[in-house]
């Protein structure tokens, strides 16, 4: 292995940037060449790439977004779009590649794999819904960007003696939705793993409100519905009056905390090591605190685990 590529894909999330440079920094500290690849897949398909150096990922650990860019790539859901990937891949003499983005890169990055060229995935998602790693790199970031913004609305909420939905990304995970709602104290969250049932919502409103509560927040994450169609059903149901806040894309920007700059770091050093070992179709991650890497293909056959009991208790945390 002489020379080795790298990109980030799907949405970008805190933390990529640190892993980028972890990747170019370690690769190049083994002997390397290092190869950025912009936009994700679309760049490998158009050859818009070049050769980093050490300085190139300079300046960099500390910054939200991703300096290589990232892009959602119809073109490579396609056999030709794939196909036109691996040509560029030759042409640019790459022998390995670094994949840094959420489940869907992953399972881009495995049409190469099982087309002869070794992946590596790093993830790198807010949603933290890649089987296989306790944690994703940008979970953390946005998940203290959303409590800070549930810590403020609250004391809008308290001043008006309001009912505010919270509208939280996550289109098929409610990690996000959930931790945040139990780190705000949110008193009831509603994510795409669990059914809700409206009664127990309004139940949960009316018992606040006979004991003096003064606020009520209500998280959904957005894969269940937005916030403003569960605010109809609210009035529907019991004709109260709710306030509605969409977080959006603020929930991806921003500076990496130190646990995201952290995991980068790490990730992006032992993806060059297996690359290095000449493994491909692995995928890095954590698992009850120690850097690992395993099988994607497989990780993904077994799917996301849930945990139902954070779920549980963060409903009898907030009777
Ligand atoms: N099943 C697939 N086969 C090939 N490429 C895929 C597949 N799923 C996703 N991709 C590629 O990965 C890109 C990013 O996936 P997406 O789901 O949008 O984001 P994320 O990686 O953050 O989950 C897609 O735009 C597409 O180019
Ligand atoms: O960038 P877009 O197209 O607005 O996508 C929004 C989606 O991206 C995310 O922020 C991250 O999802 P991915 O990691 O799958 O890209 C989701 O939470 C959200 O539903
Ligand atoms: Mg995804």
């Amino acid at each position: 292995m002489k020379r080795i590529g790298v990109l980030t894909s799907g949405g970008d999330a805190p933390g990529m940037n640190a892993a980028i440079r972890a990747v170019a920094r370690k690769a190049m500290f083994e002997g390397l060449e290092v190869v950025g690849i912009y936009h994700g897949y679309q760049g490998l398909i158009d050859g818009n790439m070049e050769v980093l150096n050490l300085g190139s990922v300079g300046d960099i650990i500390q910054r939200g977004g991703t300096k290589l860019y990232s892009a959602r790539c119809p073109e490579f859901r396609t056999k030709e779009g794939q196909q036109k990937a691996i040509e560029q891949l030759k042409l640019n003499k790459i022998d390995g590649l670094v994949i840094i983005g959420g489940d869907g890169s992953y399972r881009g990055s495995m049409t190469l794999t099982n087309s002869g060229f070794p992946c590596v995935g790093i993830p790198g998602t807010i949603d933290n819904d890649i089987p296989g790693t306790d944690y994703t790199l940008g979970f953390d970031t946005a998940l203290n960007t959303v409590i800070d913004c549930i810590d403020k609305i609250r004391d809008t909420a308290t001043s008006h003696d309001r009912t505010f939905i919270i509208e939280v990304m996550g289109r098929d995970s409610g990690d996000l939705a959930l931790w945040a709602g139990l780190a705000g104290g949110a008193e009831t969250i509603i994510i795409p793993e669990e059914t809700y049932n409206m009664e127990e919502v309004i139940g949960r409103l009316k018992s606040g409100s006979t004991r003096g509560k003064k606020h009520s927040i209500i998280i959904v994450a957005e894969g269940v519905m937005s916030g403003s169609e569960f605010a109809a059903k609210i009035k529907e149901h019991a004709d109260i009056e709710t306030r509605v806040s969409v977080l959006g894309h603020i929930q991806r920007g921003g500076s990496p905390t130190g646990r995201d700059r952290v995991l980068a770091s790490l990730f992006g050093a032992k993806a060059v090591e297996v690359l290095l070992a000449g493994h491909g179709g692995r995928a890095i991650g954590i698992q009850n605190h120690q850097v690992v890497d395993y099988d994607m293909n497989e990780a993904f056959e077994k799917g996301e685990i849930m945990d139902s009991k954070m779920y549980q208790l963060s409903k009898e945390l907030s009777i």
